[in-house]
Parts: C-alpha cells; structure tokens; sequence
C-alpha cells in the first residue's frame, strides 16, 4: 500500500548501457512540475551521466537536484555514501516530491531496497518501484544470454544452476528485483525481435510484473512513477543470488580511462574506438572529446558496436581541452592492447 506521508523513491537499474540515463531526463522533461531530485551513480571515472543530467536545462531541475555518489558501487557502499545521500535529501527545507536513483549498469538492486529498510530513513521514504531498463537489441543479440532457448530450458530444469557469464547474472539480478521493465530502443527492434526480447525477459521476471517498450526511454511519467510498490517491506519476494552474502564484489568488470588529447574529427574518433568491442571485448565507452577548431565539447557514448556522439555544450575556461574516455569491459580487458592500438591509430591517422 501506498504510505502518502513517506517520499517515494524510484531505483532505476539495468545494465551499462541500457539507456537509464536517457530515460531519466525524458522523464525530468514530462515531470509536470513535479520536484525530482535524482541520485547518480556510475562505473567509470569520468561522471558523464551526471553531467548530462546537471546540462539538461530542464526549468524546476537544477543542479543542485543532481547528486553524483562518487565511483564505486552504490550498491557496495550503502551506508558510507547512499543512505547520508538521501538522508540530507530528505532534511532539506524543501525535499523533494520524488527521489529517482540511477545505479550503475553494474549495481544489484536489491541491497539498495533493503537500505531503505533502515531505521533513519524507513519512516521519510518508500521505494515506489524498481525500474528495469533493459538493452532491447542486445537481449536480441543474445549479450546477456548464451542461447535464449537453452537458457529458458536450462531454467526450467534448475533455476539455481550457476551463470554462464556475469552479464547473464547482472541480468538476472536487475529483473527478479524489477516491479517494471522498460524494453528500450524499441526504434532497433522489429516486431520478431520484440517478441524475443519480451519472452526472454519474461523467463527472468517475478509473476505479474509488467514490461512496456521504449525508445530514448519516453514514457508517460504515470506509466514509471506512482507503482506504489513499497519495495522495502517486500523485499524476501526478489531473489538474489547474494541473498546471505552481506558483500559483493565486482570483480568481474573493470574500467579505465584513456586520454586521447585532441581529435582531429568526430569521425577520425569514431573510427578509433568503434572496432574496440569487436576487436577488443569492450562493453561501454563513454566520455566527452575535444575537437579541432571546435569550441564545444563533443559527448561520446558507446555500447558494443554501437556509438553515438553530439556536441552539448562550449568548454569552459577551467577545463582542459582534451579527449577522455572511460573504457568498461569484463575482467581481463587487455587495456595495454588497447592503450597501445588506441596511440598507435591515432598516430597513424
Ligand atoms: N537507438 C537508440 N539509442 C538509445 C535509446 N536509448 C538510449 N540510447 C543510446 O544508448 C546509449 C546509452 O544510453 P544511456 O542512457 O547513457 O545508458 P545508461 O544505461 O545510462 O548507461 P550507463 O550509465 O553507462 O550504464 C546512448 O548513446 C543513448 O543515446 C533508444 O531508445 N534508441
């Protein structure tokens, strides 16, 4: 049931990637003059998420309603960064109408539904929902499951079998703790392909949890706010592979960051870093570049093979004009290969 008197809080997860950025600021766009204060967090040291966010322009959003939890998972550090987070959320003069929290592509949800189970913080908020953001052409592509059929019967015949890979149990995690599931880039799929995205999802989610489609994450806020989940109190419901373990850890992804200076096009970089998830394994780029003869920042956002890139904003005079780039991958990134290929065409070039 739905608590009027306690703030409700919406956790936004999915994989790196997915588009929970993207759907946050559609949603700071249709918020309807509704005060959102959005809590940030991502893997990688180069705060690109928060930074589109803070950019948005949108009037009753300003930046002061963005907060950034540093890197780290948030997940991993609930009660040394998330809960005074929101616990100095929730004694401002004027809190918020609703908290949104954008986890890592890398985060388990659930830890972060059970902090709200803390006595500080229990009686002032309620986790509306959890909202899963799901990669719809990747589901396709089969990323996060090795064969969508055999994973199916696999599941069938024994549903605590251990993962083939991270990914598939990061998966697994974002969407048994789900109340919606957003299958975004709905613009990349087909109708076949949507059909496979929904049953594939579907063999990963709680009984009646629904799934709506989405591209660049618009949605009616009403369809994403006002689940009325209370999560908190309804926690034992969401499966966890870590269920009794009180740690974590990620070990099985690892980033950094590559500097790459000045480059000389959009083009000339896109042709440097969009061979690296073939050649290389690489997850997620992201990060912002410096172009020649360009004033503005140009935005640089990769998943797999997929990029895309717009200039959002002039460099300031503090900030060095340079290309910095998180680069994210499985353990085992060979990044000296990639440092050294990343030099090497540039130089060429
Ligand atoms: N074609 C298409 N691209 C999308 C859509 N939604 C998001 N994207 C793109 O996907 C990329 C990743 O989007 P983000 O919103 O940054 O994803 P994220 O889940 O916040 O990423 P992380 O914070 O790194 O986990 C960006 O280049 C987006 O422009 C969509 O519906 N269709």
């Amino acid at each position: 049931m739905k608590d009027l008197a306690k703030i409700p809080a919406t956790v936004i997860t999915g994989f790196l990637g997915a588009g929970k950025t993207t759907l946050i600021r559609s949603l700071l766009e249709n918020a309807g003059g509704r005060r959102l204060a959005l809590v940030i967090n991502e893997f990688g040291d180069v705060g690109v998420d928060g930074e589109i966010l803070k950019g948005c322009g949108v009037e009753g959003c300003s930046d002061d309603d963005v907060l950034e939890l540093a890197n780290g998972c948030i997940c991993c550090t609930v009660a040394d960064d998330f809960l005074p987070t929101i616990q100095k959320l929730i004694d401002r003069p004027d809190p918020p109408d609703h908290i949104i929290i954008e986890t890592s592509g890398l985060a388990l949800p659930k830890p972060l539904v059970k902090a709200f189970g803390w006595p500080d913080v229990r009686n002032r908020v309620t986790v509306d929902g959890v909202v899963a953001v799901v990669d719809g052409p990747a589901v396709e592509a089969g990323v996060f499951t090795s064969s969508l059929d055999a994973v199916q019967a696999q599941r069938q015949a024994d549903p605590a079998l251990d993962h083939e890979s991270p990914l598939e149990e990061l998966f697994e995690e974002q969407l048994s703790c789900a109340d919606l599931v957003v299958v975004n880039k709905r613009d990349l799929l087909d109708e076949d392909g949507y059909r496979k995205v929904l049953e594939t999802t579907h063999g990963y989610l709680r009984k009646g949890v629904p799934a709506v489609a989405a591209t660049q994450g618009h949605l009616d806020p009403r369809v994403l706010l006002g689940l009325g989940a209370g999560a908190e109190d309804d926690l034992d419901s969401r499966p966890s592979h870590h269920d009794g373990d009180d740690d974590h850890d990620h070990d099985d992804f690892e980033s950094f960051v590559v500097e790459l200076g000045e480059c000389e096009s959009p083009q000339a970089l896109l042709d440097l870093v969009t061979p690296l998830s073939a050649r290389f394994g690489v997850l997620r780029v992201k990060g912002f570049a410096a172009i020649a003869g360009k004033e503005m920042r140009l935005v640089v956002q990769g998943v797999g093979p997929r990029f895309q890139h717009y200039f959002d904003r002039d460099w300031r005079e503090a900030e060095p004009r340079t290309t910095r780039l998180v680069i994210i991958g499985e353990t085992g990134l060979d990044e000296s290969a990639i440092r050294n290929a990343l030099a090497r065409e540039q130089a060429a070039a």
